[in-house]
C-alpha cells in the first residue's frame, strides 16, 4: 500500500501543500491517540467555558484546537487559521502561504458515549496582498479549496482528503505510524435509499423538507414507491463518511427552532470541505439555494444549510423547493 507523499505527488500536490498536510496529520495522530485514552487520561467531559457558538466546550475540543493550531503556527506555512473553537481568526506567518480552517473535534456530542468523532480541515491560499490578521484573509468561497479533509477517529483512524484530483481513503497504520492509500477515486453512488437527517427538528423545518422526508417515511405506500432506511450518527464526519462509502443523502436544513440561528453547520469547516470530498468523488453539494462551493463568505463562523451526497437523490430532494 502507497504511503501518504508519494500518493499526494501523484496526483501533482506541491511540494509545500504536502509538507502542510503532513503537519496537520501529525497533530491528528496525536488526537487519535488521546481519543483513545481519554477515559484513561481524565479528558472525558466538559469544561466550564463555551466557545464563541455559545456551545460548552468538551476537554477534548480544547486539547485537539490546541494541538492543532500550535503545530501549523510554528509550521511556518500557515499565514493564519480559523478554528470552530477560536473566537476570531488567529494570525501565522506573515509570509505564509496558506490559510487553515479546521473543526478540531466534531461529534463532540459523542466523546462521553465513545462514539464515532473526527477532525475537519479545509486549506485555501492565502491572499499575498492581505495582512495576515485581516479577515478578508477568510472571505473565499469553497471552489478555492486547494484541499479538504476529515480524520475519522473510529474503530481505525482514517483519513480521506482531496487535492482536487478526486477523493480517497487512508488507513493509520499503527506499526509504522503513517497514513496508508486504501482506496483511490471513490465514487458516491448516483441513487441512494439512505437519509440522515435529525428527525426530532421535523416540525421545524420548511414545507419543502417536511414534504420531502414524508415521501421518503411513506416509502413504498407513497410516491416514490419504495422504502427508505434511515440512519443518524450526529457527527459530520460519520455521516458523511457513510455516505463516501455506500451512498445516501445527508441534510440539516434550515429550521425555526431559533429564528436567530436557522443553520447548524458551519461553512467554512464543516460544509465547505465536505462539499469538495463529495463532489470530487461524484456526488453533489447544495443549499436549497445553490451549490455551497459558491457561496462567499461573510464570517468565519456562519453556518449554512446542509444538502449532499448521492446526486439523483439531492436533485430530488431540491425539485421539493421547486
Ligand atoms: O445535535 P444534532 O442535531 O444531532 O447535530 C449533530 C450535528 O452537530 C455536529 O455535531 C456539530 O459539530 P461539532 O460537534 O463540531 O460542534 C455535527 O457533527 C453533526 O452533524
Ligand atoms: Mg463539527
Ligand atoms: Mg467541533
Amino acid at each position: 500500500m502507497q504511503r501518504l507523499a508519494p500518493a499526494l505527488r501523484e496526483d501533482d500536490v506541491p511540494l509545500d501543500l504536502i509538507s502542510l498536510i503532513k503537519t496537520i496529520l501529525a497533530a491528528t495522530k496525536e488526537i487519535s491517540f488521546r481519543v483513545s485514552q481519554a477515559q484513561l487520561g481524565g479528558l472525558m467531559g466538559s469544561t466550564l467555558d463555551e466557545n464563541i457558538q455559545g456551545e460548552v466546550q468538551k476537554k477534548l475540543d480544547v486539547v485537539s484546537n490546541e494541538l492543532i493550531k500550535d503545530i501549523l503556527l510554528e509550521s511556518g506555512f500557515v499565514r493564519a487559521i480559523s478554528s470552530e473553537e477560536e473566537d476570531t481568526s488567529v494570525a501565522g506567518d506573515p509570509n505564509g502561504k496558506f490559510l487553515v480552517s479546521f473543526d478540531p473535534l466534531d461529534g463532540s456530542s459523542n466523546i462521553d458515549i465513545n462514539s464515532l468523532i473526527g477532525t475537519i480541515f479545509s486549506i485555501h491560499e492565502a491572499i499575498p496582498e492581505l495582512a495576515a490578521d485581516d479577515p478578508k484573509q477568510f472571505q473565499q468561497p469553497g471552489h478555492k479549496q486547494v484541499c479538504a479533509g476529515y480524520v475519522l477517529y473510529g474503530p481505525s483512524t482514517m483519513l480521506v482528503m482531496t487535492t482536487g484530483k478526486g477523493t480517497h481513503f487512508y488507513v493509520l497504520d499503527r506499526t509504522h505510524g503513517g497514513y496508508l492509500l486504501v482506496e483511490r477515486n471513490v465514487q458516491v453512488p448516483a441513487d441512494t435509499r439512505e437519509f440522515a437527517i435529525n428527525m426530532s427538528n421535523q416540525r421545524f423545518w420548511q414545507a419543502p423538507m417536511q414534504n420531502y422526508i414524508n415521501d421518503l417515511v411513506a416509502g413504498s405506500d407513497g410516491p416514490r414507491g419504495v422504502n427508505f432506511n434511515m440512519r443518524w450518527i450526529a457527527a459530520m464526519v460519520g455521516d458523511i463518511h457513510r455516505v463516501l462509502t455506500r451512498g445516501g443523502i445527508f441534510t440539516y436544513p434550515a429550521d425555526n427552532k431559533n429564528p436567530e440561528k436557522p443553520y447548524k453547520l458551519r461553512l467554512m469547516y464543516e460544509a465547505n470541505p465536505m462539499s469538495y470530498l463529495v463532489e470530487q468523488a461524484g456526488g453533489l453539494a447544495m443549499t436549497s439555494e445553490g451549490p455551497i462551493m459558491d457561496i462567499e463568505p461573510n464570517d468565519i463562523h456562519q453556518r449554512v444549510e446542509v444538502i449532499m451526497g448521492s446526486k439523483n437523490e439531492v436533485e430530488k430532494c431540491l425539485s421539493y423547493y421547486n
